[in-house]
């Protein structure tokens, strides 16, 4: 562990530095040692245990291993209403049983949920840094048992305290004039920091002006619709569109966020797509993998504002939590503007669902009237 006083340990990065590890250690599918106060365990990903890995530690565990669990999967199992994480115990670990309860669609609860401890709940919030499934092993250990073993170790603080960390070490790192089909004078200006495991892009077309209310969307990856046109969402229209009309209007500011599939990850949202090609809509598919409605943080992008020198938006979204998020950090919302996309056989139940269960502004017959003829 780095310390104040070696070489390269400097104080305020430490935090930093330590989780990062821990979330490069987690995303290979290798444990972390957790600490809180005198107490440790492992945590390993769930869904990256092998045979040996489950072995090894299975031995270390002496019967007190235990699978750590989110709400939304405890609901799906059949924990009605559960707001909290919660442990199943494992007496001996089992990959079978890990799957089981982890990512089975048909599986239901079949021994009792015990509360999760701060440890608990710091290795959930790990894999949810990591963008791996929302579930982890956790193996109570002494300091002498993993003695001589190289780990990682983290403090459940520092864990839990990473994403306000990540959030407000945003700094610009790099910029540059990329002229764009149809918007040739725009400017992207790239963040360290934020969320996701990448860097944030703001996108400035024209020369907004920032003594009035700037046009502003902030726009979440989304490698299928964004890149390759995918048919089911909206967000390549939305994305193109809103560029195509920042230039056309005066200039304005997209914000391109690493937040891949509600910010569950780009492998999360094909197991999500998976499923929903067998029948399920786009929030449940999220809740059998254990994720709640929305993963995102909108905060730091209201960070990334302030630092290009904006203190008042129109926003450009029909999602009213980036609406509250931006107001919440203390900028003026003058307006906001519908974002429509364009429906097609594919998306209009995704766009629904999102008016539906997650109260997005989409008014669906002016969806509808953007329907291409051959819809
Ligand atoms: N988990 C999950 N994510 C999805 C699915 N479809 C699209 N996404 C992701 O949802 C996000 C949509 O981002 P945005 O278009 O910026 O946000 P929005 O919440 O729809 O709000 P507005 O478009 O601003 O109205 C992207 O990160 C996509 O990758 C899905 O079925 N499951
Ligand atoms: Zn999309």
């Amino acid at each position: 562990m780095l310390e104040s006083r070696t070489l390269f340990g400097r104080p305020g990065e430490t935090l930093l530095v330590k989780v990062e590890r821990a979330i490069s250690e987690f995303r290979a599918g290798r444990p972390v040692l957790l600490r809180a106060g005198a107490q440790l365990a492992l945590a390993l990903s769930a869904e990256l245990a092998d045979a040996e890995l489950v072995r090894n530690l299975d031995a270390l565990a002496a019967g007190n291993g235990h699978l750590v669990l989110s709400p939304a999967r405890l609901r799906r199992l059949g924990a009605k209403g559960r707001t909290e994480a919660g442990i199943f115990a494992l007496p001996t670990i089992d990959l079978e049983r890990v799957a089981d309860l982890t990512l089975k669609l048909e599986s239901r609860m079949d021994a009792p949920v015990a509360p999760a401890s701060a440890l608990d709940t710091a290795a959930l919030e790990l894999a949810r840094l990591s963008l791996v499934l929302p579930a982890a092993l956790v193996v109570p250990v002494t300091a002498e048992a993993v003695a001589g073993e190289s780990l990682v170790e983290a403090d459940i603080e520092a864990v839990n305290a990473y994403r306000a960390a990540q959030a407000a070490s945003l700094r610009i790192v790099g910029r540059a004039p990329v002229p764009l089909e149809g918007a040739p004078e725009t400017e992207f200006v790239v963040f360290r920091g934020g969320e996701g495991l990448r860097d944030q892009v703001a996108i400035i077309v024209g020369k907004p002006d920032l003594d009035t209310a700037v046009p502003v969307r902030l726009h979440s990856a989304c490698l299928t619709g964004d890149l390759f046109g995918s048919l089911k969402c909206d967000c390549g229209d939305q994305l193109r569109e809103t560029v195509q009309w920042m230039a056309e209007n005066g200039g304005g500011i997209l914000l391109y966020l690493d937040q891949e599939g509600r910010g569950n990850g780009i492998s999360n949202k094909m197991r999500a797509y998976k499923l929903q090609s067998q029948g399920w809509d786009t929030y449940d598919a999220d809740e059998v993998l254990g994720f709640d409605l929305d993963q995102r943080h909108f905060d730091f992008a209201a960070t990334m504002l302030k630092q290009l020198g904006v203190t008042s938006v129109v926003a450009l979204t029909n999602n009213p939590q980036k609406i509250g998020a931006i107001e919440a950090a203390g900028l003026e919302v003058a307006a906001s503007q519908r974002v429509l996309g364009r429906p097609n056989a594919h998306n209009v139940r995704y766009l629904a669902s999102k008016r539906d269960r997650a109260g997005h502004l989409i008014d669906m017959d002016a969806l509808m009237a953007r329907a291409a003829p051959k819809d």
